[in-house]
């Protein structure tokens, strides 16, 4: 574990003092793919992510992380089903949302403008034959239509800018970035309409170690700023360590163990997360260090 990554004490200390309200609310969700036979991805998951939190949803491959993340955000296609449970969005407006009753254009709303997901190798989703200033417009035409041309350009460039890209890439298609790049600019395009969360489902698993540092400092930093929530899922637990608020673990489609990270951590009470914690040896250092208080990070990819 590179140290200069880590996110210091104090930092740790602010956060848990600005971590608020309950932002989402799942309740015993159930998600089954309905093929011959079967399959139950999801079985009575509940969570609790709060206003300006990053929870972190740990598991191995297979135990139904970005199928319940799908859930969440109302993106699940046939054959998957959710077969049970109440997923609830707490606005800043005040109102709740019933997630799961959301249709039409109630949820084309909802998503993106609420709650805004950004994909394992999502960079492969940007339209080839469009630049970049066109594909982050096209979020505001369709989401903001009355937002004016000249506020539009405006908003495109400093979204690049925030996520670390120089906004004269406005004009360069997909194939003249780098795949850092590319995740870079989906990152923006998610924080677009300002979501008060963002699920994040292995964003920079496909990319090089040094890059990928660079983009979750990016997203740290952002987070800070910009106070969204997150929902960060990974294989990588020695990263969900370092910064997660909280942690998820899932085991064959149920959360077996939450907590806070530095409780999951030193006194893991579930032998499935203990297991997880051995099978990765660098999470414990000679001291038996705690990880999140080492120095501050910085530098960019
Ligand atoms: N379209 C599908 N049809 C049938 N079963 C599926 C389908 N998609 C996923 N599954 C099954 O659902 C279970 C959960 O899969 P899911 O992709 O949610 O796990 P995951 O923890 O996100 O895995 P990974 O980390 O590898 O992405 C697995 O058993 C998987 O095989």
């Amino acid at each position: 574990m590179n140290p200069t990554n880590a996110v210091t004490t104090t930092e740790v200390t602010r956060r848990d003092t600005v971590m608020g309200e309950p932002v989402l609310t799942a309740r015993d969700v159930s998600i089954e793919y309905e093929v011959d036979p079967p399959v139950k991805a999801v079985r009575g998951a509940s969570i609790t992510l709060h206003r300006g939190e990053i929870l972190g949803l740990a598991g191995e491959s297979g135990c139904g992380k970005t199928t319940l993340a799908y859930g969440l955000n109302r993106l699940l296609k046939a054959p998957a089903l959710m077969t049970g449970g109440e997923v609830v969005f707490h606005d800043a407006s005040g109102a709740d949302i019933d997630v799961v009753a959301l249709d039409g254009e109630s949820l084309r709303r909802f998503r993106w403008d609420k709650v805004s997901m950004v994909f394992q190798g999502s960079m492969n989703s940007l339209n080839p034959v469009m630049n970049v200033r066109k594909q982050l417009a096209d979020v505001f035409l369709t989401h903001r239509p009355k937002m004016k041309r000249a506020e539009r350009d405006a908003r495109c460039a400093e979204l690049l800018t925030l996520v670390g890209v120089d906004p004269a890439r406005l004009s360069s298609f997909p194939h003249e970035l780098s795949g850092g790049m590319r995740q870079r600019v989906m990152i923006a395009m998610a924080l677009a309409l300002d979501p008060q969360v963002m699920i994040m489902d292995e964003p920079t698993t496909a990319l090089d170690v040094v890059v990928q540092r660079g983009i979750i400092r990016e997203i740290m930093r952002l987070r800070e700023r910009l106070g969204f929530a997150v929902i960060f899922i990974t294989h990588d637990l020695p990263l969900l360590i370092e910064i997660s608020d909280r942690i998820a673990v899932m085991l064959e489609g149920e959360i077996i163990e939450q907590g806070a990270s530095e409780q999951i951590y030193r006194n893991p009470e579930h032998p499935y997360t203990r297991r997880l914690l051995s099978s990765f040896p660098s999470l414990r250092g000679e001291r038996g260090d705690f990880i999140r208080t080492g120095a501050a990070a910085g530098g960019a990819a």
